[in-house]
């Protein structure tokens, strides 16, 4: 929690609790079904909790606003945010159904009332968001062509409606063909190493485009 406090100070009581709680929830449903690895467990914080949230360090989403995580997983980055943005909508789609339950479980544990879950692949999803966000899914012009159609028109914040992509490493040749893309090193927010080669990357998506 300290870790989480040093990047995020104005965290709510409620947060916190929300936070405090998630390493256990984790834990135990972990033990049932193993949607995080091990050595990822034990640094939920680091890896799981504050990788998530370094989106929340290039855009602070505005209230009403509607995401979509696609590919979830055991719920990275859209739990931590949920969290973090009580007043937006979250909807968290994975093809694997195995890791959404436990999703469905943390979520009902912590009672975020925020988020919605979807057994589905993306391709299948036809509803429109203002940002798209997810974590080691798919390589850009693969996820791109899956959630074309599927950014809201209505601009709200300054950053242009579109992908919000937590990636790692080079992406000079996965981006090579979007030049409106913006990359985000995450170590201008963090000092932990493991944040070293982690960046964000935003790419505006036309409606219907
Ligand atoms: C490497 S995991 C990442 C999970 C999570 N985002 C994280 O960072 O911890 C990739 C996830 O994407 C999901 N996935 C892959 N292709 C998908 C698609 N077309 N639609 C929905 N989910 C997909 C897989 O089922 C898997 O859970």
């Amino acid at each position: 929690m300290e870790l989480l406090l040093k990047y995020f100070p104005d965290l709510t009581e409620d947060q916190i609790e929300k936070f405090t709680k998630l390493e256990a929830l984790y834990q135990d449903w972990n033990l049932k079904i193993n949607v995080v690895s091990r050595k990822d467990i034990d640094e939920l914080y680091l890896r799981h909790v504050l990788h998530s949230l370094a989106i929340a360090k290039v855009i602070q989403f505005k209230p009403n606003t509607k995401i979509m995580d696609v590919g979830t997983g055991g719920g990275f980055p859209g739990i931590p945010l949920a969290i973090l943005y009580p007043e937006c909508s979250f909807h968290l789609v994975d093809s694997i159904n195995k890791k959404l339950n436990v999703v469905r479980e943390v979520v009902e544990g912590l009672g975020l009332e925020n988020v919605k879950t979807t057994h589905s692949r993306v391709e299948e999803i036809h509803d429109t968001y203002d940002f798209i966000v997810s974590r080691a899914v798919a390589a850009m012009p693969t996820f791109v062509h899956w959630v074309k159609g599927k950014v809201a028109k209505k601009q709200n914040h300054e950053l242009k409606n579109g992908i919000v992509y937590l990636k790692g490493g080079d992406l000079a040749e996965e981006l090579q063909d979007y030049p409106k893309a913006t990359i985000y090193n995450i170590s201008d927010f963090y000092s932990e190493d493991f944040f070293e080669t982690k960046k964000v990357v935003h790419l505006p998506l036309k409606y219907k485009g």
